[in-house]
Protein backbone atom coordinates (compact mmCIF):
# COMPACT_ATOMS: atom_id res chain seq x y z
CA UNK A 1 0.00 0.00 0.00
CA UNK A 2 1.32 3.49 -0.86
CA UNK A 3 0.35 5.79 1.91
CA UNK A 4 0.61 9.86 0.58
CA UNK A 5 0.68 12.53 2.70
CA UNK A 6 -0.01 15.91 1.08
CA UNK A 7 0.38 19.31 2.55
CA UNK A 8 -2.46 21.24 0.58
CA UNK A 9 -0.95 24.94 1.62
CA UNK A 10 2.54 23.86 0.41
CA UNK A 11 3.72 25.97 -3.09
CA UNK A 12 0.98 28.40 -1.85
CA UNK A 13 -1.50 26.06 -2.75
CA UNK A 14 0.07 23.59 -6.02
CA UNK A 15 0.98 20.50 -3.74
CA UNK A 16 -3.17 20.21 -3.90
CA UNK A 17 -3.31 20.89 -7.74
CA UNK A 18 -0.21 18.75 -8.30
CA UNK A 19 -2.25 16.05 -5.82
CA UNK A 20 -5.44 16.26 -7.82
CA UNK A 21 -3.92 15.71 -11.20
CA UNK A 22 -2.03 12.44 -9.56
CA UNK A 23 -5.30 11.23 -8.31
CA UNK A 24 -7.41 12.40 -12.16
CA UNK A 25 -4.76 9.49 -13.32
CA UNK A 26 -6.22 6.18 -14.09
CA UNK A 27 -3.09 4.57 -12.94
CA UNK A 28 -3.69 6.36 -9.20
CA UNK A 29 -6.96 4.09 -8.88
CA UNK A 30 -5.40 0.98 -10.11
CA UNK A 31 -3.05 0.89 -6.83
CA UNK A 32 -3.12 0.51 -3.52
CA UNK A 33 -3.41 3.83 -1.40
CA UNK A 34 -4.39 5.70 1.24
CA UNK A 35 -4.41 9.46 1.32
CA UNK A 36 -3.53 12.18 4.60
CA UNK A 37 -3.94 15.80 4.16
CA UNK A 38 -1.60 17.56 6.38
CA UNK A 39 -4.07 20.00 8.36
CA UNK A 40 -1.44 21.60 10.89
CA UNK A 41 2.36 22.09 10.98
CA UNK A 42 4.47 18.87 12.49
CA UNK A 43 0.99 17.22 11.68
CA UNK A 44 2.94 15.06 8.59
CA UNK A 45 5.31 14.03 11.62
CA UNK A 46 2.83 12.57 13.25
CA UNK A 47 0.68 11.13 10.64
CA UNK A 48 3.79 9.32 9.47
CA UNK A 49 4.58 7.92 12.93
CA UNK A 50 0.90 6.70 13.59
CA UNK A 51 0.74 5.18 10.24
CA UNK A 52 4.15 2.97 9.85
CA UNK A 53 2.91 1.99 13.66
CA UNK A 54 -0.46 0.87 12.86
CA UNK A 55 0.45 -0.88 9.32
CA UNK A 56 4.53 -1.99 10.15
CA UNK A 57 4.28 -4.61 7.17
CA UNK A 58 1.74 -3.08 4.27
CA UNK A 59 3.41 -0.02 3.50
CA UNK A 60 5.20 -0.30 -0.06
CA UNK A 61 6.39 3.59 0.43
CA UNK A 62 5.27 6.85 1.62
CA UNK A 63 4.71 9.42 -1.20
CA UNK A 64 5.05 13.24 0.52
CA UNK A 65 3.68 15.90 -1.81
CA UNK A 66 4.73 18.86 -0.58
CA UNK A 67 7.70 21.01 -0.23
CA UNK A 68 11.30 20.51 1.94
CA UNK A 69 9.15 20.99 5.38
CA UNK A 70 6.62 18.33 4.60
CA UNK A 71 9.38 15.98 3.57
CA UNK A 72 11.36 16.90 6.80
CA UNK A 73 8.29 15.82 8.87
CA UNK A 74 7.54 12.74 7.23
CA UNK A 75 11.23 11.71 7.62
CA UNK A 76 11.03 12.37 11.50
CA UNK A 77 8.09 10.67 11.78
CA UNK A 78 9.66 7.85 10.34
CA UNK A 79 12.83 8.15 12.02
CA UNK A 80 13.00 5.17 13.96
CA UNK A 81 11.48 2.79 10.87
CA UNK A 82 14.56 3.28 8.47
CA UNK A 83 13.47 0.63 6.52
CA UNK A 84 10.28 2.36 4.84
CA UNK A 85 11.06 3.62 1.51
CA UNK A 86 10.36 7.27 1.29
CA UNK A 87 9.37 9.09 -2.54
CA UNK A 88 8.53 12.91 -2.88
CA UNK A 89 7.14 14.72 -5.51
CA UNK A 90 8.19 18.30 -5.23
CA UNK A 91 5.01 21.10 -4.64
CA UNK A 92 6.37 23.19 -2.42
CA UNK A 93 8.10 26.86 -2.92
CA UNK A 94 11.50 25.39 -2.60
CA UNK A 95 11.85 22.06 -3.57
CA UNK A 96 15.46 21.61 -2.72
CA UNK A 97 15.57 18.09 -1.67
CA UNK A 98 14.71 17.29 -5.49
CA UNK A 99 17.24 19.32 -6.53
CA UNK A 100 19.63 16.99 -4.37
CA UNK A 101 18.30 14.10 -5.69
CA UNK A 102 18.82 15.35 -9.01
CA UNK A 103 15.17 14.46 -9.61
CA UNK A 104 14.00 15.98 -12.95
CA UNK A 105 10.42 14.54 -13.28
CA UNK A 106 7.20 16.17 -11.67
CA UNK A 107 3.38 15.79 -10.57
CA UNK A 108 2.00 13.08 -13.19
CA UNK A 109 4.89 11.68 -15.02
CA UNK A 110 6.77 11.44 -11.58
CA UNK A 111 4.29 9.32 -9.75
CA UNK A 112 3.79 7.18 -12.52
CA UNK A 113 7.38 6.14 -12.37
CA UNK A 114 7.20 6.29 -8.49
CA UNK A 115 5.04 3.34 -8.90
CA UNK A 116 5.76 1.51 -11.92
CA UNK A 117 9.39 1.69 -11.48
CA UNK A 118 12.05 0.49 -8.61
CA UNK A 119 14.22 3.03 -8.60
CA UNK A 120 15.00 3.41 -4.76
CA UNK A 121 18.57 4.22 -3.76
CA UNK A 122 20.46 4.66 -0.56
CA UNK A 123 20.17 8.06 1.12
CA UNK A 124 21.59 9.12 4.38
CA UNK A 125 20.04 11.83 5.83
CA UNK A 126 21.40 14.21 8.84
CA UNK A 127 21.03 13.73 12.60
CA UNK A 128 21.08 17.04 14.95
CA UNK A 129 20.43 17.57 18.05
CA UNK A 130 20.35 20.91 19.63
CA UNK A 131 21.25 21.93 23.12
CA UNK A 132 17.55 22.55 23.70
CA UNK A 133 16.52 18.77 23.08
CA UNK A 134 17.09 15.90 25.48
CA UNK A 135 20.14 13.40 24.70
CA UNK A 136 17.87 10.88 22.68
CA UNK A 137 15.96 13.89 21.39
CA UNK A 138 17.84 14.26 17.87
CA UNK A 139 16.27 14.77 14.73
CA UNK A 140 16.96 14.18 11.18
CA UNK A 141 17.30 16.51 8.49
CA UNK A 142 17.40 15.74 4.39
CA UNK A 143 19.29 18.90 2.58
CA UNK A 144 20.97 21.29 4.89
CA UNK A 145 21.40 22.74 8.75
CA UNK A 146 22.54 26.10 8.84
CA UNK A 147 23.27 28.72 12.02
CA UNK A 148 23.44 32.12 11.48
CA UNK A 149 22.38 35.08 9.52
CA UNK A 150 20.65 33.12 6.95
CA UNK A 151 18.81 31.31 10.32
CA UNK A 152 18.24 34.40 11.32
CA UNK A 153 16.41 35.75 7.93
CA UNK A 154 14.59 32.43 7.73
CA UNK A 155 13.42 33.14 11.39
CA UNK A 156 12.46 36.61 11.18
CA UNK A 157 10.36 36.04 7.65
CA UNK A 158 8.42 33.06 9.28
CA UNK A 159 7.51 34.90 12.21
CA UNK A 160 6.80 38.10 10.30
CA UNK A 161 3.06 39.44 10.10
CA UNK A 162 3.93 40.54 6.10
CA UNK A 163 4.46 37.10 5.31
CA UNK A 164 0.82 36.10 5.15
CA UNK A 165 0.01 38.88 3.52
CA UNK A 166 2.41 38.38 1.17
CA UNK A 167 1.48 34.94 0.67
CA UNK A 168 -1.65 35.46 0.01
CA UNK A 169 -1.13 37.66 -3.18
CA UNK A 170 1.52 35.22 -4.03
CA UNK A 171 4.55 37.13 -3.68
CA UNK A 172 5.69 35.11 -0.50
CA UNK A 173 9.21 34.86 -1.42
CA UNK A 174 9.29 38.91 -1.46
CA UNK A 175 9.10 38.42 2.60
CA UNK A 176 12.80 36.87 2.09
CA UNK A 177 14.32 39.92 0.62
CA UNK A 178 12.26 42.55 3.28
CA UNK A 179 13.42 39.65 6.32
CA UNK A 180 16.97 39.75 4.59
CA UNK A 181 17.53 43.43 4.50
CA UNK A 182 16.50 44.44 8.21
CA UNK A 183 18.67 41.19 8.99
CA UNK A 184 21.91 43.08 7.12
CA UNK A 185 22.27 46.06 9.04
CA UNK A 186 20.95 44.11 12.73
CA UNK A 187 22.25 40.91 12.64
CA UNK A 188 25.03 40.55 15.07
CA UNK A 189 27.92 37.99 14.38
CA UNK A 190 28.94 35.31 16.96
CA UNK A 191 31.73 33.92 17.99
CA UNK A 192 31.55 29.67 17.51
CA UNK A 193 33.76 27.05 19.16
CA UNK A 194 33.49 24.52 15.88
CA UNK A 195 34.74 20.84 16.71
CA UNK A 196 35.21 18.71 13.13
CA UNK A 197 35.93 15.84 13.27
CA UNK A 198 37.79 15.88 16.29
CA UNK A 199 39.77 19.30 15.76
CA UNK A 200 38.65 22.38 17.85
CA UNK A 201 38.59 25.80 16.64
CA UNK A 202 37.69 28.79 17.89
CA UNK A 203 36.01 31.64 15.83
CA UNK A 204 35.50 35.44 16.40
CA UNK A 205 32.88 37.15 13.55
CA UNK A 206 30.95 34.54 12.48
CA UNK A 207 28.00 35.06 9.90
CA UNK A 208 27.22 31.43 8.78
CA UNK A 209 27.91 27.89 9.42
CA UNK A 210 26.09 25.57 7.25
CA UNK A 211 26.12 22.01 7.27
CA UNK A 212 25.13 20.15 3.98
CA UNK A 213 24.19 17.10 2.54
CA UNK A 214 23.68 18.02 -0.67
CA UNK A 215 24.67 21.15 -2.38
CA UNK A 216 21.11 23.37 -2.83
CA UNK A 217 19.36 25.50 -0.39
CA UNK A 218 17.72 28.29 0.02
CA UNK A 219 14.74 27.12 -2.69
CA UNK A 220 17.83 26.29 -5.14
CA UNK A 221 20.81 28.48 -4.48
CA UNK A 222 23.84 26.69 -4.59
CA UNK A 223 25.18 26.98 -1.91
CA UNK A 224 27.92 24.19 -2.20
CA UNK A 225 28.65 24.56 -5.87
CA UNK A 226 31.01 20.96 -5.90
CA UNK A 227 29.38 19.27 -3.38
CA UNK A 228 29.08 15.45 -4.07
CA UNK A 229 26.76 13.62 -2.04
CA UNK A 230 28.01 10.84 0.01
CA UNK A 231 27.77 8.10 3.05
CA UNK A 232 29.94 9.68 5.19
CA UNK A 233 30.57 13.13 4.45
CA UNK A 234 29.04 16.89 4.98
CA UNK A 235 29.53 19.97 2.94
CA UNK A 236 30.82 22.43 6.17
CA UNK A 237 30.47 26.00 4.92
CA UNK A 238 32.00 28.88 7.35
CA UNK A 239 31.35 32.72 6.79
CA UNK A 240 33.78 35.01 8.42
CA UNK A 241 35.36 38.63 9.02
CA UNK A 242 32.77 40.16 6.15
CA UNK A 243 31.37 43.47 5.95
CA UNK A 244 27.45 43.96 5.76
CA UNK A 245 27.73 45.41 2.09
CA UNK A 246 29.42 42.13 0.89
CA UNK A 247 26.79 40.23 2.44
CA UNK A 248 24.35 41.51 -0.42
CA UNK A 249 27.22 40.20 -2.97
CA UNK A 250 27.30 37.19 -1.50
CA UNK A 251 23.48 36.57 -1.69
CA UNK A 252 23.17 37.59 -5.56
CA UNK A 253 26.61 35.11 -6.59
CA UNK A 254 25.30 32.57 -4.97
CA UNK A 255 23.04 31.79 -7.73
CA UNK A 256 25.94 30.69 -10.05
CA UNK A 257 28.31 29.71 -7.39
CA UNK A 258 30.51 33.07 -7.42
CA UNK A 259 30.27 32.76 -4.08
CA UNK A 260 33.14 30.38 -3.60
CA UNK A 261 36.07 32.66 -4.65
CA UNK A 262 34.71 34.93 -1.33
CA UNK A 263 38.28 34.80 0.57
CA UNK A 264 35.72 35.24 3.84
CA UNK A 265 34.06 31.74 3.04
CA UNK A 266 35.60 28.51 3.55
CA UNK A 267 34.42 25.00 2.40
CA UNK A 268 35.73 21.93 4.03
CA UNK A 269 34.35 18.36 4.50
CA UNK A 270 33.56 16.82 8.06
CA UNK A 271 31.50 13.30 9.56
CA UNK A 272 30.65 14.73 12.54
CA UNK A 273 30.43 18.40 13.42
CA UNK A 274 29.54 20.30 17.05
CA UNK A 275 29.59 23.62 17.85
CA UNK A 276 29.05 26.31 20.51
CA UNK A 277 28.15 30.23 20.41
CA UNK A 278 28.82 32.16 22.75
CA UNK A 279 24.94 33.54 22.63
CA UNK A 280 21.63 32.05 21.55
CA UNK A 281 22.20 31.64 17.56
CA UNK A 282 19.14 31.06 14.73
CA UNK A 283 19.45 28.06 12.81
CA UNK A 284 17.42 26.49 9.74
CA UNK A 285 16.74 23.01 9.22
CA UNK A 286 15.16 22.07 5.66
CA UNK A 287 13.80 25.31 5.91
CA UNK A 288 12.26 24.98 9.60
CA UNK A 289 13.54 27.71 11.94
CA UNK A 290 14.84 27.97 15.94
CA UNK A 291 17.08 28.99 18.25
CA UNK A 292 19.54 26.96 20.11
CA UNK A 293 23.71 27.95 21.31
CA UNK A 294 25.31 24.29 20.84
CA UNK A 295 24.62 21.37 18.46
CA UNK A 296 25.84 18.16 17.23
CA UNK A 297 25.19 17.13 13.94
CA UNK A 298 26.26 13.57 12.35
CA UNK A 299 25.36 11.07 9.68
CA UNK A 300 22.66 8.20 10.33
CA UNK A 301 24.07 5.43 10.12
CA UNK A 302 21.40 3.26 8.15
CA UNK A 303 20.69 4.44 5.12
CA UNK A 304 17.11 4.93 3.42
CA UNK A 305 15.35 3.85 0.77
CA UNK A 306 14.31 7.25 -1.83
CA UNK A 307 13.13 7.26 -4.94
CA UNK A 308 15.36 8.40 -6.69
CA UNK A 309 15.18 8.69 -10.77
CA UNK A 310 17.76 11.34 -12.56
CA UNK A 311 17.24 10.19 -15.99
N1 LIG B 1 -2.79 22.48 6.54
C1 LIG B 1 -1.74 23.22 6.86
N2 LIG B 1 -1.88 24.54 7.14
C2 LIG B 1 -0.81 25.33 7.42
N3 LIG B 1 0.46 24.87 7.46
C3 LIG B 1 0.67 23.56 7.19
C4 LIG B 1 -0.41 22.67 6.88
N4 LIG B 1 0.11 21.45 6.65
C5 LIG B 1 1.46 21.54 6.84
N5 LIG B 1 1.79 22.80 7.16
C6 LIG B 1 3.13 23.38 7.38
O1 LIG B 1 3.51 24.06 6.19
C7 LIG B 1 4.92 24.30 6.27
C8 LIG B 1 5.52 24.54 4.91
O2 LIG B 1 5.39 23.38 4.15
P1 LIG B 1 6.42 23.02 2.99
O3 LIG B 1 7.81 23.35 3.42
O4 LIG B 1 6.17 21.63 2.58
O5 LIG B 1 5.99 23.98 1.80
P2 LIG B 1 6.72 25.25 1.19
O6 LIG B 1 7.18 26.12 2.31
O7 LIG B 1 5.81 25.82 0.16
O8 LIG B 1 7.94 24.58 0.42
P3 LIG B 1 9.54 24.65 0.62
O9 LIG B 1 9.87 24.32 2.05
O10 LIG B 1 10.10 23.60 -0.31
O11 LIG B 1 9.94 26.04 0.25
C9 LIG B 1 5.47 23.12 7.04
O12 LIG B 1 6.21 23.63 8.14
C10 LIG B 1 4.24 22.37 7.54
O13 LIG B 1 4.35 22.02 8.89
Amino acid sequence: MYIFIVNPTAGDGRALRVFKNIQNDPLFHKISCRTFFTKHKAHGEELAKQLVEMYPDKITSFIVVGGDGTYHEVLNGLKSYSTIPLAFIPAGSGNDFARGISSKLKGVRLFKKVVSSSCYRPYWGGVYRTDRRKKHHSRLFANSIGFGFDAEVVRRSNQASYKKWLNKIHIGSLSYVVALLECLFRYQPRTLTITQDGVTTTHKNVWMLTICIHGYYGGGMKIIPNSKMNEHNFSVLLLKNISRWKILGLFLTVFWGGHQHFKEISITEAVQVDFSANQPIAYQVDGQSGLCESCHVNKEIKSRSVFQYDK
